[in-house]
């Protein structure tokens, strides 16, 4: 893969949209084996090639852009080369890399003739990136400065040379934090979760984030040092600090050159959190989330590299800059109107083969990205460019004044107003108990919110139109003195004021939805109210019914006892009948008794005892022997038993017809109290199931009649609390 040197920069123009196409530039840089390397016995196997030109610049000569790729090599199981625009390893002086990466001639030239530049140092974490762009100590400068010090000071020293001071540069400095913008410059706390947006003209910008004009590059290292220590770093396994988040610092600078050229540009620079292996660097909890974030952002700027490079027209595909925050952010850098220096950062490890050959072909990818850097750049106007220029300038003036109009009837209505979380609160305060209130007040406090947040950009808006006017009242106090300066300068704010109106336009737009949320909040409220009165007469007529109910409860418990009490007469009856049938059991065992004795008899056949104290049961056989006797033998009685003489086959006779008989009875009577048992037993436990539900139903009834005693308030504050709030548009119960 053939890299492409920086191009030539072009002649300055009469026109703002000049522009020019040239590749991403990058470069690697190889920093040397960390300490954790080193103890972990890793092996150095990455290095450069040295190219021609780099060999014969001269030691403390200043560092030159090579015109040639340079080459990386891996020594790992096979050899692998990288070509690249050029290659720093671990012996090359900060200084070296300022110089080569091209981030001198992007500060000291480009940015003069009015491109948009991009300095962005990308690699796994750990290997350099935070060392490579340095922060603006604002202290002198030293040999260890990085990009970011070293652009800040050659910056202000070409405004002072080649402007004679005549330029403006504003700070602006935010990170890109678990997918959340943060503004680094916000001192109050306020500058959390900022939002991306476009203006019309496609330009992406994060609204509300604040910038500070800046005169030197001192000033830019204090602000800068300040405002790291609000960025997150963490110590993890592979760098004892860490960025934790994207930190993207964006210099505006917008001046007059000496020969009247007036050219305006922005300065982007970009030090990436690195990708991680969370196995690697041990990171757990906040910071494995972290690394999460962290990673995804890199993924989705590995995707838009990746389909920006892409050559072969069959695989191109629109480049996903919307997936993360920080590709949208690097929109312009990556295919878009900026020149762009990547600075690939690498380990020499063995240890990180893997990251370090993964970093590297997004590397190459990335050298194929032809970006289209604009310029804007005004050199001479004509006095019809001129006029036109001081049309469009009024236009504007009076677009101004109409939004800061809009505005300030905005700011007065909403301070004419009554604070609409307490007036309702209030309101509903005087009608409804404590427990229905909650609802109603988390409203009232979102309101509040909204309204303060109103209030602010209100002000904010202000301050912007009080900085547009005093803007273009210089631009005017320039007119009447000095033709020239003040048509050039014009110029130059032109594009700005564009771009504020258009921002104004934006923020008024979401003023008024922010409006409208407002009002529908108010219908809201109304409608809560509404549903409020509704629940409570639905209460009123619920305690009516109750009341009712509590009527139909007691009519019903007498009727459940009057069951009751006929369960029990039953339950009583079932009972005798138990006592009649032990009776019947009982003559069941005198029979027995009689049929032992006829036992007796079949056993003894000559003799016959009679049990004379027989209650009479088994009268049938005293007759038949009786009569027996008279007619076949003549008797003896002696004592309780009388002793006869029968024939032997008659009496066998007489038994067995006895005996039939008994034995019929016998069946006969015992089936028949089984099954009077039997059945007497069902009957039992039905009436006892019964009058067991009927004691819980009893229970049940007389404790809902109690509950629903209307003295008893409670359960009617319950119901009420649960109807107001939820219930919508119930109607009247009158
Ligand atoms: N070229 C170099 N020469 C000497 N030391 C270096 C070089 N590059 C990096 N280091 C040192 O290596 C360590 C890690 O570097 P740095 O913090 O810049 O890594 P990083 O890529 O920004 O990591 P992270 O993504 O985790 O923030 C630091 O102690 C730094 O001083």
């Amino acid at each position: 893969m053939t890299g492409q040197p920086i191009k030539p920069s072009q002649k300055a123009s009469s026109s703002s949209s000049s522009s020019s196409s040239s590749n991403v530039r990058v470069v690697a840089r190889i920093r040397p084996l960390a300490q954790y390397e080193i103890e972990n016995g890793s092996k150095p196997i990455v290095k450069s090639l040295p190219s021609v030109d780099s060999l014969s610049n001269k030691e403390n000569s200043i560092p030159q852009i090579s015109s040639e790729p340079e080459v990386l090599e891996v020594q790992s199981s096979e050899k692998r080369w990288f070509e690249l625009d050029a290659v720093l390893d671990g012996n090359s002086s900060q200084r070296e890399v300022y110089y080569k990466s091209g981030a001198q001639q992007a500060v000291t030239q480009d940015i003069f003739k009015g491109f948009n530049c991009t300095i962005l140092a990308y690699g796994q974490t750990g290997a350099g990136k935070t060392f490579t762009m340095g922060t603006a100590s604002g202290k002198d400068s030293s040999d260890t400065d990085g990009i970011i010090p070293r652009a800040c000071a050659d910056l202000f020293e070409q405004i002072d040379t080649r402007c004679d001071g005549n330029a403006q540069v504003e700070l602006s400095y935010l990170e890109i934090y678990n997918e959340e913008i943060r503004d680094l410059m916000c001192t109050d706390g306020s500058g959390g979760d900022l939002k991306i947006r476009e203006t019309l003209n496609g330009e992406v910008y994060v609204s509300g984030l604040s910038s500070r004009p800046v005169q030197s590059p001192k000033e830019i290292g204090n602000f800068m040092e300040e405002a790291s220590h609000r960025r997150v770093v963490a110590s993890t396994k592979m760098n004892a600090v860490s960025s934790r988040s994207h930190a993207i610092c964006v210099l505006r600078i917008q001046g007059v050159l000496e020969d009247s050229t007036k050219f305006s540009a922005k300065l982007t620079l970009v030090d990436l959190a690195g990708s991680e292996r969370i196995k690697k660097t041990q990171a757990s909890g906040k910071r494995a989330a972290e690394g999460i974030n962290i990673n995804k952002g890199l993924f989705v700027l590995g995707q838009v590299v990746s389909a920006l490079s892409e050559q072969r027209p069959k695989y191109k595909r629109k480049p996903p800059y919307r997936d993360s925050k920080l590709t949208r952010l690097l929109q312009d850098s990556l295919g878009g109107n900026s020149r762009t220096i990547m600075v690939a950062c690498v380990s020499p490890a063995d240890f990180n083969i893997d990251e370090t050959i993964n970093t590297l072909r997004y590397a190459t990818s990335a050298r194929n990205i032809k970006n289209s850097a604009t310029r804007n750049v005004i050199k001479a106007l004509s006095p019809e460019e001129a006029a036109k220029l001081q049309r469009e300038n009024q236009l504007l003036l009076t677009q101004v004044k109409e939004l800061q109009e809009t505005i300030r009837k905005m700011a007065l209505a909403s301070e004419a107003t009554p604070s609409l979380a307490s007036t309702d609160t209030d309101s509903l305060g005087s009608q409804e108990d404590d427990d229905d209130s909650t609802g109603v007040s988390m409203s009232s406090d979102d309101l509040r919110e909204d309204r303060s947040k109103q209030k602010k950009r209100i002000k904010e808006l202000e301050h912007e139109v009080r900085h547009l006017k005093r803007a273009n009242s210089n631009a005017k106090v320039g007119l009447s003195s000095q033709i020239t300066e003040s048509m050039a300068q014009e110029a130059i704010e032109l594009p700005v004021l564009h771009k504020k109106v258009a921002q104004l336009e934006e923020e008024l737009a979401s003023k008024k939805e922010l409006e409208a949320e407002n009002e529908a909040l108010r219908q809201e409220m109304d409608d809560l109210k509404a549903d409020a009165d509704s629940a409570r007469l639905a209460a009123n007529k619920m305690a009516q019914i109750m009341e009712q109910l509590q009527e139909l409860k007691g009519d019903e418990v007498d009727k459940k006892k009057m069951e009751h009490d006929h369960i029990k007469v039953e339950e009583a009856w079932v009972s005798f009948v138990f006592q009649v049938l032990e009776t019947n059991k009982e003559q069941m065992k005198r029979l027995r008794d009689d049929f032992t004795l006829v036992a007796r008899v079949v056993e003894s056949p000559d003799v016959m005892v009679l049990d004379k104290s027989s209650d009479g049961s088994s009268g049938g056989f005293w007759k038949r022997m009786r009569k027996d006797k008279k007619k076949d033998s003549e008797d003896e009685a002696s004592g309780d038993e009388i002793h006869m003489k029968v024939d032997p086959a008659i009496r066998q006779k007489l038994v067995t017809e006895h005996l039939q008989f008994f034995e019929e009875r016998m069946i006969e009577m015992e089936s028949h109290i089984h099954s009077e048992t039997l059945s007497l037993g069902s009957i039992r436990d039905s009436l006892r199931i019964q009058r067991d539900k009927l004691e819980i139903e009893i229970g049940e009834s007389e404790f809902e009649r109690d509950v629903l005693n209307p003295k008893d308030n409670d359960l009617l504050d319950q119901l009420t609390a649960l109807l107001i709030g939820p219930v919508k548009n119930l109607g009247e119960y009158d």
